[in-house]
Formats: structure tokens, sequence, C-alpha cells
């Protein structure tokens, strides 16, 4: 039978959906073939493989570790091939050409720029770089008949203290390609407020910052990037759940105060479901606290979070949940028009992503059940 309440996405629709990222590291997500062509031409030696199909298969069981700071050593290899301009420009491209084709509209791809130094590149060097990069994946999309956006969030890494001088370049490269900022690294032991200064000065010169928070570590963290730093976005946030007591027959469910803040503010949470099972901040895709959150109409958005260590993309992030929780296109819809809402960037063309991209291409999917594909289709 089929009708439209059992018409599931498949995969091949939820790849043509039109979707939006805002969590996703450029430094996670290079092609494997990329890595082992920029070692070679750079002089890298440290790789643990030089098959591009077994890099591929080394970085995704390298970071499904259970922890957090074992997922961000793998990182070390990314990082050593990304140390040049013209490197710099070619994974930004491959990466705005990746995600167009998988069918993102819109993207924000965050790096540190602090780590791409070691050859010399100054911080404006290496935000020029990408921003470069950015726009020539966005022009290859195009040729290739995808549209796609993307802007760069600057991250500082939470061990270092390099976050005021990052700020202060998100600030400078704004509306240049940079469209925000970000704290990330490990978790425990580096709370955002050790960064409180970086926060303050772009609170004080209206930019926008998101914050890894509620990921490897709990509420504290949440609670800090929130009423401390006045974070407009929770990289991660799945912690919240910490703060939610459901009753042993799952009916009743009682918020604390800090999630009633988290939803009443409609805090964005920026979930990476993939991610959060390869540091073990979830235990499966069934038990991931999407299922509840979205429930409880949190503002959820769905993102890769590093495609590369994850083996991932949006649309396999999409599948899962589609599998797991036989979430509907207007679910895929609802997802996506908040990652929308909470993207950093001026609301008239959030407006307009969402009117004239978004919903008109999932009313073209979801009409699709009443208009069966015959033979001439497959010729
Ligand atoms: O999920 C994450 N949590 C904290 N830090 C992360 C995560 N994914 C990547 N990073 C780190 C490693 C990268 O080198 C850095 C900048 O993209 O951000
Ligand atoms: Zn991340």
């Amino acid at each position: 039978m089929t009708s439209e309440t059992t018409n599931l996405p498949t995969a091949e629709q939820i790849r043509r959906a039109p979707k939006v990222l805002l969590h996703d590291h450029l430094d996670g997500g290079l092609r494997p073939a990329t890595i082992v062509e920029l070692a070679r031409e750079t002089g890298y030696d440290g790789l643990p493989e030089t098959d591009s199909e077994k890099l591929g298969s080394w970085f995704r069981e390298a970071a499904d570790s259970g922890s957090l700071e074992r997922y961000l050593e793998t990182f070390a290899h990314t990082c050593a091939v990304m140390q040049t301009r013209d490197a710099l420009v070619r994974v930004a491209a491959e990466c705005a050409e990746d995600l167009a084709a998988d069918g993102v509209v819109y993207a924000e791809v965050r790096y540190a720029p602090e780590q791409h130094l070691e050859k010399g590149l100054s911080l404006e060097e290496v935000v020029e770089a990408v921003n470069e990069g950015f726009r020539e994946g966005e022009r290859r999309a195009r040729a290739s008949g995808h549209r796609i956006r993307v802007g760069a969030l600057l991250t500082a890494m939470r061990h270092a203290a390099r976050a005021l001088e990052i700020a202060e370049l998100a600030n400078r490269y704004r509306d240049l390609g940079v469209v925000g900022f970000d704290i990330a690294g490990a978790e425990a032991g580096y709370p955002p407020t050790r960064h409180l200064d970086a926060f303050e000065y772009l609170k004080r010169e209206n930019n926008h910052f998101t914050i890894h928070a509620g990921e490897a570590f709990g509420l504290p963290s949440i609670w800090q990037a929130l009423q401390w730093c006045g974070a407009d976005r929770l990289g991660h946030g799945v912690r919240i759940i910490d703060d939610i007591q459901v009753d042993d027959d799952g009916g009743g469910v009682k918020l604390g105060r800090l999630a009633s803040y988290v939803r009443d503010k409609r805090i964005p949470l920026e979930m990476c479901p993939t991610s959060n099972l390869q540091t073990g901040a979830a235990p499966s895709y069934a038990e991931h606290p999407i299922g509840l959150l979205r429930r409880l109409q949190f503002r959820l958005t769905v993102n890769t979070d590093n495609r590369l260590m994850s083996g991932t993309s949006m649309s396999r992030e999409f599948e899962h949940l589609v599998e797991t929780f036989r979430y509907t296109f207007d679910d895929m819809q609802w997802f996506t028009v908040n990652g929308m809402k909470s993207a950093f960037l001026p609301f008239d063309e959030r407006l307009a992503m969402i009117n004239d991209v978004i919903k008109p291409g999932y009313a073209e999917l979801k009409s699709e059940w009443l208009f069966p594909k015959g033979p001439a289709d497959s010729a």
C-alpha cells in the first residue's frame, strides 16, 4: 500500500531533500584520497595508511573509541596536510562541492585558524584561503546543477589561549565570508568561561557564536555556555537530557530549570548523532536523546560534526533517524527549518531560504507518492 502516512523518505529522496548544516568541521571532512595526495605533495610522512580506502577506515575506527579525547587525536593527521594556502583552498572547495552533491543548500563550516600556522601562514592568510575555497566550491557546485551557500565559523581551541584573538579575526572577516565564532576541543577541564573575554567582546560587537557544550561534559558546561558566555547556539548540547526526568512508565516528563530555559528560549541544539555514538555521548541511535528532545519540541538541528571520522553525511544522518524513529518528510522539514532559523545569516535571507528553497523542496518530495514511477522513468 502506498499512502502519505506509510511513505517514509527513501535514501534517494533524502539525498535530494534540501538540507541545512550548522555543525561541520572543515578538518573533519576531508576526502581520504585528498589527504593521501596532500601528504605526498607537502612531505607529511605521518599517515597511518597511504591507501585512501584503508585510510578512510582507519579514521572511522580510530574515532570510534568512546572517548572525545581519543576521537580528537585523529585530527593531527588532517591538520598536518592543511598547512599551505593551496591545500586549504582545495579542502574548502571540495567540502562545499561534497555538501552540495549531498543536497545541502546552506552550511556553516568551522575550523580553527590557529591550527594551520605550522608552515608560516598568517591567521588572515588561512581565513582568506578557506574563503576562496568555499567560493570556488560554490561555483563548481553550481556548474554541476547544485546550489549551496557556505559560511565559515572560526573556532578557537579551548585548551589554548587565543580565543580573543580568533574572535577579533572573526569580527574582522564578518560580511567577508565568516559568519560567527565557536570554541572546540576537549571539554572536561576546559570550561567555556576560560574564554569569557572573547565572548564578551563578540557580544559588544553584536556578533554571533556557538559553543561546543554538553557533549563530553554535562549540565555545568551548558549552563556556563548560556548564562555566563551568552552562546546563541549549543554545539551538541545532548547532555541537556540530564535535566529532564521521565517517569518509569514513560508517561510523565519533567523539565528542570536549565532544560526549561533552553526550550523556552528556543536555544538551538546542534545534534550530531553519529559523532555522539563514537565519543560515547549516546549509547545508540535508538537511545539518542534526539528522540525525546524532538517529541518535547526543543529547537533541534541535525548535523554531521566530522564526515570523515564519522563516515557520515547529512543524508546518512537523516537515514539513521528515519530508520530509527520513522521520521517523515514533515520531520525532516522541521529539522531543516530549525536549522535555517538558527543560522548566523541575516533574517531576510533566512526567511527567503525557508520560503523559497526549503518549503518548496519538501512540497515537491512530499507529492511524489501521488505520481508513482512508471517504466519510462527507468529508461
Ligand atoms: O565534537 C567535537 N567536540 C569538540 N571538539 C571537536 C569536535 N569535533 C572536532 N573538534 C575539534 C577538532 C578540530 O581540530 C577542531 C577544529 O575544527 O575542533
Ligand atoms: Zn564539533
